[in-house]
């Protein structure tokens, strides 16, 4: 009997602690641990006083029997784990719950807070305040409502810190991001105290509590108890949330962001004014995701994988090259589309030479200061949605020459002459026009994005190891660029476009006009399978090296990669496949069957 109580920790809580360490693993970042060390460390010191007041007062007894024996200030050990181990529980339920959210959109309600939010966090303050007295007033009656007394009049004051401090930003977080990790370890701590409570492994002594009971012989004090502390675990988690997100969504405050933000940093954000937040780059950030979301499945889910300012930045460029492919796409005569690539080169004219002002390395401009040059001419050149995205394109971290490339290879598309002239052009003339064209639209991505990792996680890499990084991004991009045109043979020869390399659709009998005129059927089909087996072999030529970037975005990128692969694979497996806008689409299950296998395999 003596291992009553640790047999609980056995059965229930340790389980669930391995459990959720395995499911957070991959996507713990070193402000995650950060986090979690501090909640349990203010837990921990938090508890110890009150929980050693009620065993030293009688109010909860342990049967000598059910514990081990060893104690401090009276508490059982077993005790004192509780305190860690639930903490630690409750922590992962809510990075796994908080891990899609993007923080720093919710920063807005700090500057402008609806209404109701501020009667919602004065409510709060005011029932927090209302329950603490409550507590005292239980205590000092010394009847049945002491132990009630005790947990409000020690909860409620942390509580009512916290929600003061971070309350508006908790109300504006999604309530899967707050209310979840607080429901959910909580009624499992119910149940798991419901049996410990009728095993006899605890118990609340009578004459200090209600004798009401929630369900079964779960004492009511009990059930505000978990509900209480996991409450205070969730707010504590949000507040620090709050500071990261501040810290990693304005650049031109905290230019430079080491893997895990530090203390002082963390003091900075709080001792910062909402007044200098810059809300044009909150609503662009959103603008982005939304983009991301509207746009790219593949890269949408794998976005929530990423964390910190390299998410950000990582969205951030995604949005750029999205609305510069979009400008050409959309334009309907190939001088219109050398307009916009004009426009564009002269606006990395601009944002370059601006870096040049914004000293080594250059810090990101803000949009709350003066109006710049290049302000000036994105604003004047592009319309009103692609404004924001070149605006809050990470330049100052970004190399120039792959940025250009991109827009040289959006020109290619050009030259698939309008249907208004005789002779129809078909640049892609053979497979090294395929290859260049890749490189330049997509394989120029895969630089800027292992650039924007390098820079995030790892700047002091060596040289070996970044050149080798950069070629197999590279590769990997026009891997990518394959499976995409694979994927759009119908889709672009309805735009009048053949990427399929002339010569390969001659030695299969067939000119560019006639996959225009039926892009579907066994020709298509064999040379699409063709173009596959190349993407897939440039895939593997890459994949391996992928090895070689930092671990915090490793797994992320990996599944960034695989689930746009599992396009391919999808494509692969059948000449019959289920088409969203034309496009094949991989089952959202397949997706995020691939995105977690990659993401645990690594
Ligand atoms: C997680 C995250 C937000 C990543 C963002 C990656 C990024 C910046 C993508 C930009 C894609 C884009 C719009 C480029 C413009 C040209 C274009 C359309 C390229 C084709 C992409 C398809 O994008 P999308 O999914 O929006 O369009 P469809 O739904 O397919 O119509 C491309 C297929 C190319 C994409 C190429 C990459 C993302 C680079 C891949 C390489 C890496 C990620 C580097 C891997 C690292 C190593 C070391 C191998």
């Amino acid at each position: 009997m003596a291992y009553e109580y640790a047999s609980v920790h056995l059965k229930f809580t340790i389980p669930l602690a391995l459990a959720l360490s395995l499911a957070i693993y991959p996507v713990t970042t070193r402000a995650h641990i950060f986090q979690i060390a501090s909640l349990v460390a203010i837990a921990f010191f938090a508890t110890l006083p009150w929980d050693a007041y009620l065993i030293r007062h009688g109010v909860w007894t342990y049967p000598e029997e059910a514990i081990i024996g060893p104690r401090a200030w009276g508490i059982p050990i077993e005790e004192l784990f509780f305190f860690v181990i639930q903490t630690y529980i409750t922590s992962c339920i809510y990075i796994l719950a908080n891990k899609p959210v993007i923080h720093a959109l919710y920063l807005g309600s700090q500057r402008n807070p609806p209404s109701w939010m501020k009667r919602a966090k004065l409510g709060g303050q005011v029932t927090l305040m209302a329950l603490a007295l409550l507590g005292a007033c239980l205590i000092k009656l010394e009847g049945r409502g002491t132990y009630l007394g005790l947990i409000l009049a020690w909860a409620a004051p942390f509580t009512l810190i916290t929600w003061t401090v971070a309350g508006r930003f908790i109300l504006s977080l999604p309530w899967t991001s707050t209310a979840l990790p607080i429901v959910l370890p909580t009624v499992y701590l119910w149940l798991v105290d419901e049996l410990a409570l009728g095993r006899g492994t605890w118990s609340i002594e009578s004459g200090t509590k209600l004798g009401l009971c929630l369900f079964g012989v779960l004492e009511m004090e009990e059930a505000v108890f978990f509900l209480a502390t996991n409450m205070l675990i969730v707010f504590g988690l949000a507040v620090f949330d709050q500071y990261l997100a501040i810290i990693f969504a304005f650049p031109h405050i905290f230019p430079t962001v080491t893997r895990s933000p530090t203390p002082l940093m963390l003091v900075e954000s709080r001792l910062l004014d909402s007044s200098k937040f810059d809300l044009g780059r909150l609503q662009g950030i959103a603008d982005a995701v939304h983009r991301l979301k509207r746009k790219s499945r593949s890269f949408y889910l794998a976005n929530a994988l990423f964390s910190g300012r390299l998410r950000i930045d990582l969205i951030l460029l995604y949005s750029f090259c999205r609305v510069a492919d979009d400008l050409v796409d959309n334009a309907v005569s190939r001088s219109e589309v050398l307009s916009w690539t004009s426009k564009l080169k002269c606006f990395l004219d601009l944002r370059f030479k601006e870096n040049e002002s914004l000293g080594h390395p250059p810090r990101t401009p803000t949009r709350n200061g003066p109006r710049s040059e290049v302000d000036s001419y994105v604003d004047e050149a592009f319309p009103d949605f692609a404004r924001s995205p070149l605006h809050l394109l990470p330049a100052n971290v970004l190399p120039p020459e792959p940025l250009y490339s991109l827009i040289e290879g959006f020109e290619t598309d050009s030259l698939f002459s309008s249907t208004s002239e005789k002779e129809t052009i078909f640049p892609i003339a053979d497979e090294q026009d395929l290859a260049k064209y890749a490189h330049r639209v997509a394989g120029t991505v895969g630089e800027l994005c292992v650039a924007l990792i390098l820079h995030h996680c790892e700047p002091e890499m060596d040289q070996d190891r970044q050149m080798r990084l950069r070629s197999a991004a590279c590769q990997m991009g026009v891997a990518l660029q394959y499976v995409n045109i694979a994927r759009d043979i119908v889709v672009d020869a309805r735009m009048g476009r053949v990427y399929l390399p002339t010569t390969w659709l001659k030695e299969a009998g067939l000119a560019p006009e006639a996959v225009i005129e039926h892009p579907r059927g066994p020709v298509v089909a064999g040379l699409r399978r063709h173009l596959l087996d190349r993407a897939f072999l440039l895939y593997r030529g890459a994949r391996e090296t992928m090895d070689l970037l930092p671990s915090e975005a490793r797994g992320p990128m990996v599944a960034a990669v695989e689930t746009y692969m599992e396009i391919g694979r999808v494509l692969s497996e059948t000449d019959e496949f289920n088409l969203r806008e034309g496009k094949a689409t991989v089952p959202t299950t397949r997706r995020v069957r691939t995105a977690l296998n990659a993401l645990f395999k690594g």
